[in-house]
């Protein structure tokens, strides 16, 4: 009967599609005008597309063909695209497994740390971007490591790797944060003075674009001091393509769109522009740096070692290859630690006693006097004063299990496949895992998953880790996130700078934050707040 009846459907659409057709070409040649026949055709072409989709949703619904439950049709993605996460949230507490069904396949989302297990390291094989992701971020982020599966994943990873681990990056790039974290709270502190209002997630963008810079590849950007006009045309351009890309997931058009250079897609051809510019005069720049050996710190950042790779290996190692890889790093480095340290401000405001207990821990931990300035502070944010910061690290690892800068993840699946918890998996299925959501659900986290509470990682006041597998804010398995440690010194000294020295308050506390939907977890219309010396 399941086999018989979508046929069946299928032909009746041929049938009335070509009856229809029939009578537009009879009206057409007795004088109807043309427009009328285009329109008319349009319309019942869109409503047998829709016919065909619906006999696919109902045929998937009521079939047992030991599939994850059906939670709707893809376009529900469309309806609650402004909450998209929390609507995936609520979906989540119903079935911490359910599909979303599309035209051409099953997207399935997961929020079962069992799966997320299987997926991320024990079928790892199985579940890469594959080529529906890849497609779709193609334009903005190219061949670089957040889109690529195989040979390419596995040689941009190992460089990566090796540059992540080495000394000479560690210190150097705590000496960026530092500098930064002066400069930031010193901008900060004319605020305070003045009364002034703060937007605290742009001054994170800012400071950590000019990290990523500064560590990842040897240039000097400035944007925290506002001097450079195309540095902050690129970010803008940075962040509404992210927006625009993750439209797509849910854009049936895009393609078209596309093709035609309308709408978002013209946009998004525009702000790729602005941004390959940026990045291919990144390139040009560090060729000159190291052709003229100015370069201070000759080998150690993450371009010059792509760079000399490109030496080696010119045919591969394009340009627009360097621009793709350059480009990756700026969104991974970027994006991910300001809007953590966002919500973790947000969630400070919410918390003030958490607020005070962290200043304090930041004071003890530094032994710093009241009289200090802004740069001897940042001196004392030493690994050895950092490491004390047990609470600071549990309140900002709470701030990710509740607003994971990565908020929901897409793999693709390449095979015909089981998932632990028994049910199948068809080749191309899409396959996603929610860490959203997951950081919201009480089966994960217990009766008071929704609740800020930092102490829930403390034993006996030293920090506990959980499984990568049930806290998924870096990912887990081969592809964990490769900054990490990165991201929890840069975001350390950052926020105990701006704690040292004051408090802040929200500039309406009535007014619940929210989201802008695109790939990272970006505050909409940023973080207002009033900052109060401490001193
Ligand atoms: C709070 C801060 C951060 C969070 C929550 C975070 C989270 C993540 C997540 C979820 C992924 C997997 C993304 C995917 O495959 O689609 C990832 C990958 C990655 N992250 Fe991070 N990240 C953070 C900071 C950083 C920083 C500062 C850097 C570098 C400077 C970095 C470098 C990378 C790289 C290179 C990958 C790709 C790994 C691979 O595919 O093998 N991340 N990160």
């Amino acid at each position: 009967m399941m086999e018989i009846l979508p046929k069946t459907f299928y032909m009746m659409g041929i049938l009335f599609f070509a009856c229809t057709a029939f009578f537009l070409l009879t009206g057409f040649f007795v004088g109807v005008s043309f427009i009328l026949v285009v329109v008319g055709v349009l319309t019942f072409f869109v409503i047998g597309l829709a016919a065909g989709f619906l006999v696919i949703y109902i045929r998937e619904l009521i079939s047992n063909n030991n599939r994850h439950p059906v939670a709707g049709p893809v376009f529900n993605l469309l309806i609650h695209f402004n909450r998209l996460f929390d609507y995936q949230t609520s979906l989540a507490q119903k079935y911490s497994t359910y599909r979303l069904i599309t035209p051409f396949k099953s997207d399935v989302y997961t929020a079962d740390p069992v799966n997320v297990e299987y997926i991320l390291k024990t079928k790892f094989s199985n579940y890469g971007k594959g080529k529906f992701n890849s497609n779709l971020m193609r334009d903005l982020f190219g061949d670089g490591i957040f889109a690529v599966d195989g040979e390419k994943w596995h040689h941009q990873r190992k460089l990566a790797s090796y540059e992540f681990s080495t000394k000479v990056l560690r210190d150097f790039s705590s000496t960026v944060f530092r500098t930064n974290a002066a400069k930031l709270a010193s901008d900060v502190s004319i605020a305070a003075t003045t009364k002034q209002m703060i937007d605290l997630q742009d001054l994170f963008m800012k400071s950590t674009l000019d990290s990523i810079f500064k560590v990842g590849f040897g240039v000097e950007l400035n944007t925290l001091s506002g001097s450079d006009e195309f540095s902050t045309r690129f970010m803008k351009a940075f962040d509404d393509s992210n927006v625009i890309v993750y439209w797509r997931y849910v854009d049936l058009l895009w393609k078209i769109k596309r093709f035609l250079n309308i709408g978002l897609e013209a946009d998004l051809k525009q702000n790729i522009k602005v941004i390959d510019n940026f990045v291919y005069e990144l390139i040009q720049q560090k060729r000159e740096q190291m052709k003229n050996r100015k370069l201070d710190r000759g080998k150690e950042d993450i371009l010059s070692r792509f760079l000399m790779e490109s030496a080696k290996d010119p045919e591969n190692m394009t340009d627009k290859y360097l621009r793709d890889i350059s480009l990756n790093f700026i969104i991974a480095g970027k994006d991910t630690s300001a809007n953590t340290l966002t919500w973790f401000f947000y969630m400070l405001c919410r918390h003030p006693f958490v607020q005070e207990k962290i200043a304090q821990e930041v004071r003890e931990a530094t032994e710093a006097e009241d009289n200090i300035s802004a740069d001897e502070f940042a001196n004392k944010l030493t690994e050895a004063a950092l490491e004390k910061m047990w609470y600071l690290h549990a309140a900002l690892t709470e701030t990710l299990r509740l607003y994971p800068a990565v908020p929901v993840d897409g793999k693709n699946s390449e095979e015909d496949d089981i998932l632990p918890d028994g049910f199948k998996v068809k080749k191309g299925d899409g396959v996603n895992y929610m860490a959203y959501a997951m950081g919201r659900m009480t089966y994960i986290w217990g009766e008071d998953a929704a609740d800020f509470r930092p102490e829930r990682w403390l034993d006996n006041g030293i920090f506990r880790a959980e499984s990568s597998f049930k806290f998924t804010a870096f990912q887990a398995g081969p592809r964990i996130c490769l900054g990490k440690e990165f991201a929890y010194r840069q975001m350390k000294i950052l926020a105990s700078s701006l704690l040292f020295f004051f408090k802040f308050k929200l500039v309406d506390e009535s007014k619940e934050a929210t989201y802008r939907t695109m790939f990272t977890l970006h505050m909409d219309k940023g973080l207002h707040l009033y900052a109060f010396s401490r001193l």
